[in-house]
């Protein structure tokens, strides 16, 4: 086969360059070797360079792989077409799988086969060539559109799917209960597409991230000059949701003196913008979500419940994953084959005792936790079949979440944010899925948890 493609190899150890120099010499048209990271901008400006086989750790920086991620991005912007094969120690697998979900075409660790590394590199290739005959894009290819709410078959799920069913067409307000991934946000768009409202603006807000200062101006809109901040005129999310759908996330996180002026503008169906007197209607469908229970708010004088009445005209409730244990198996396989898809990995299903493994969690961060794991077990897969251990789940409460190659030794270090992901989800194991429980123990508020837990996927 004729040498087709122009490689260059960054690693700091020169030995390493010097036996890839021969080796892939064999079968690229040229390759291009450098010890350091800091001349890859210059180079990319000089040469075409089509693949870059970037080492994740240089010794002139901190040895946590970060400053392979830096490259990584530096890469992909300065040249987005080029595609980048990240080099790795096994025990920084975890960060080669964040470099994928960046933008890295694959990774290979270290020490390495020479028929495995000539062959990712060549399939890096392939996929240029592809793009540029226009067949296939080059970067991660698009999540396809089918990939939406599956519903399952459980027992537990049917009831819900009838009631959903049949609430989406009705302007009634609606509230969706379930744990922290279960799907509430996925659930409230699924209403909006089934509702008469469809054609109609779809207006999700956090109530959690909305500041209590501005809470009135982002929900109702302002007016200019009403506060020093407020340079122009400001549409709030009840006028932009006109027509169509308002989705009121983490209706729990909302300040009880604030919840009055919330129920004001349900109740009415009208708003005032800060700095106005006018009343202005607006024609919303009200979704809210949370995953506190309301009811115990309300008796501990937390949740207004005029509120609480005027919002769960019908409450849909979704049960934890762990209650509907024949759904995980089938979204288990929309996601591996969704993954597959959008990596370019051959992997077609698990292997039996993978099956088993996924069957036996207990899913504490539900349908997302399912999501993050096979998301990243399908990265590291290298077969169509994916095999137990590349779901890295643990079986127990106890220690920390293993690391791929998880002796003492073979993980030298572990980046803060690696750290933190493990102190959160082994307390969350502990306390059986419990997050005030959680929350306590790591001496942070709920919030701040469950803000963590949706980082981290968990
Ligand atoms: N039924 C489903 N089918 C496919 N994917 C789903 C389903 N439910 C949830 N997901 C996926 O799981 C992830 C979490 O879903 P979503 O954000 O809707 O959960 P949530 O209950 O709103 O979470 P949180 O309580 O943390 O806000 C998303 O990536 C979503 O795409």
């Amino acid at each position: 086969m004729a040498k087709q493609g122009i490689l260059l190899v960054v690693d700091d150890n020169r030995n390493i360059l010097t036996s890839l120099q021969y080796l892939l010499g064999e079968y690229f048209e040229r390759v291009i070797t450098i010890d350091s990271p800091v001349t890859i901008p210059t180079l990319l400006n000089r040469e075409a360079v089509d693949i870059v086989l970037l080492d994740m750790n240089f010794s002139s920086g901190i040895n946590s792989g970060n400053e392979g991620l830096y490259w990584l991005r530096e890469i992909k912007r300065l040249r987005p077409q080029t595609e980048v094969v990240l080099f790795t120690a096994y025990a920084d697998i975890n960060l080669a799988v964040t470099g994928i979900k960046e933008g890295a075409a694959d990774f290979v660790v270290k020490p390495w086969e020479n028929a495995r590394l000539v062959q990712t590199l060549q399939e890096a290739y392939s996929r240029i060539v592809e793009a540029r005959k226009g067949k296939k894009k080059a970067a991660v290819a698009p999540v396809a559109s089918d990939d939406g709410m599956y519903w399952g078959n459980s027992q537990a799920i049917r009831p819900l799917r009838m009631l959903v069913e049949k609430a989406s067409t009705t302007d009634a307000n609606i509230l969706i209960t379930g744990e922290n991934g279960t799907g509430k946000d996925m659930l409230a768009r699924e209403i909006h597409r089934l509702s008469n409202r469809k054609e109609g603006p779809m207006i999700a807000v956090d109530m959690g991230a909305i500041t209590e200062s501005l809470f009135e101006s982002e929900l109702f809109g302002h007016v200019k000059g009403s506060f020093t901040d407020a340079h122009t005129d400001r549409i709030g999310r009840f006028e932009a949701a006109d027509g169509g759908t308002l989705f009121l996330d983490e209706i729990a996180n909302l300040p009880y003196h604030l919840q009055a002026k919330l129920l004001t503008a349900i109740q009415k169906r009208c708003f005032v913008k800060v700095g106005s007197n006018t009343q202005q209607p607006t024609n919303i469908r009200l979704i809210c979500a949370t995953n506190r229970n309301l009811e115990d708010m309300v008796r501990n004088g937390e949740f207004r419940e005029d509120l609480l009445y005027r919002i769960n005209t019908i409450h849909l409730h979704i049960p934890a994953l762990r209650e509907r244990k024949e759904d995980i198996l089938p979204l288990a396989k929309r996601f591996l084959e969704q993954y597959a898809r959008q990596y370019g990995r051959q992997v077609q299903a698990f292997s039996p005792e993978a099956a088993r493994r996924l069957l036996e969690h207990p899913w504490y961060g539900n349908i997302r936790e399912l999501q993050h794991t096979v998301e990243k077990a399908v990265i590291l897969s290298d077969s169509d079949e994916l095999r137990g251990d590349m779901l890295q789940l643990t079986s127990t409460a106890s220690g920390p979440e293993p690391v791929a190659g998880n002796a003492e030794t073979e993980v030298p270090f572990h980046t803060l944010d690696e750290m933190e992901r493990s102190m959160v989800k082994r307390a969350i194991d502990q306390c059986e899925g419990n997050l005030s429980q959680a929350a306590a123990m790591l001496g942070i508020t709920r919030q701040t948890l469950y803000n963590k837990m949706k980082r981290y996927g968990l």
